[in-house]
Parts: structure tokens; sequence; C-alpha cells
């Protein structure tokens, strides 16, 4: 596929390209680490995956449910935790009993169900990145695209995370995370790197 950004105004501005033929597949049972400099498309590349924007070229085709969490938390300001989960439950299309049976699990999971009824505009910017999380696990997707999930947590928070996607991984579940830490390498099957606008394996 592959994916350019117009700057300025029309006819005036100028096209940058920033994807162009990127060509992956992603595996059940699989976590792919994400990683390229700044700027080099990462996000660009998760938001075309889940639908978010086109790409100019190529074909995507999906199966499966898809879970995301954006880089910038996609949340209203005066809806509290749970406002959220029952929001985003009712959207996946979730019964009341299993929407309630995983945010629960959930808030166990990393330990914010005492904000259960804070407004996400009240929330410390780790456990807006907890709810963040919590809301692309929900529906236990088969597909979670998670774009720096990690980058608010705490050390503790961090650990659970990783547990988690391990969890995920031998459900047969699928994890592709963009990541900038080489620290977290060993916990990737695979390591793709975007470099001038292509995938490479690392
Ligand atoms: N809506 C947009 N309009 C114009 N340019 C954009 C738009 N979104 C992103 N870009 C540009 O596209 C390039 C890739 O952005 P992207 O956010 O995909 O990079 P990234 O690899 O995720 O970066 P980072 O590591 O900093 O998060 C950047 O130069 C960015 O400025």
């Amino acid at each position: 596929m592959a994916k350019s950004y117009r700057r300025g105004l029309w006819p005036f501005g100028r096209t940058r390209q920033i994807l162009s033929g990127v060509d992956l597949a992603l595996h059940p049972g699989e976590v792919v680490g994400l990683t390229g400099e700044n700027g080099s498309g990462k996000s660009t590349l998760m938001k075309i995956l889940v639908g978010e924007i086109r790409a100019d070229q190529g074909m995507i085709s999906r199966s499966g449910r898809l879970g995301y969490c954006p880089q910038t938390p996609l949340v209203y300001d005066r809806l509290s935790c749970d406002e959220h989960f029952d929001l985003f439950g009712r959207a996946y299309g979730m019964t009341e009993q299993e929407m309630a049976a995983s945010r629960e699990s959930i808030y166990n999971e990393f330990g914010f169900k005492r904000y259960a009824r804070t407004r996400a505009d009240q929330l410390s910017g780790g456990t807006l990145a907890k709810l963040n999380l919590g809301l692309a696990l929900l529906a236990d997707p088969d597909v979670l695209l998670l774009d720096e999930p990690s980058s608010g947590f705490d050390w503790d928070t961090y650990q659970r995370f990783w547990v988690l996607v391990a969890e995920r991984r031998a459900a047969g579940r699928t994890v592709m995370i963009i990541s900038h830490f080489v620290v977290d390498e060993n916990r990737f099957d695979r390591i793709l790197d975007i470099q001038d606008g292509k995938v490479v394996v690392r």
C-alpha cells in the first residue's frame, strides 16, 4: 500500500510520500513490533490498518474483530470510565453481562476500579492510558493494534501489560505494538521497521 499527505492548501501545497510499497500480513498467535524513527509513518500505517484513514493505493483485507489503542486517547472528556465502557460495549454489540464481565476484568487487571466514576478529563495521564487500552481490549479482539500503549504506565502496570500480551498470544490472538523501546525486543515474535516508506524485517 502507499500513502502520501498534502501539506498546505491546494493548489499550492506539496505532497509528501510517507508509505510506498508497504506489504505486510499479521497472523494468529503472534506479537509483532512496529518500529521506525519519529515521523517514519508507524501511526499512519496503523490508522490505515484499522480503517481510520485510507491508503492512496493498495488493498487491505481484515478478518475477525479489531481492537485499536490510538497514540492519543480518543475519549469523551465528560464521560466516566464506566460510561466509556458502556458506550464502547454497545457499539461492539456486547450484551450487558459480557460488557460488565470484561470491564471488571480490565479494572482488576490494571487496578483502576476506583476511577470507575471519574470523568476522563479528571484522570491522570497513566490512568487515561489504562482506559485507552481497556477500551481496545473490551470486546476481546482477534487483532489488537496498539500505538505506543505503555508510555504512561508505571512499572507494575508495564509488567502486567506484557503478561496480558503473552496471554493473548497463547490464546491465538494477534497483537501489533508500535514501540520505541529496544529493551522490549525479546518480547516480540517479529519486529518490523519502517524505513524510507517500506516495511523491512529487523
Ligand atoms: N494528517 C496529516 N497531514 C499531513 N501530514 C501528516 C498527517 N499525519 C501525519 N503526517 C506526517 O506524516 C509523517 C508520518 O507521521 P506518523 O504519525 O505516521 O509517524 P510516526 O512514525 O508514528 O511518528 P512518531 O514516532 O513521532 O509517533 C510525519 O512527517 C507527519 O508529520
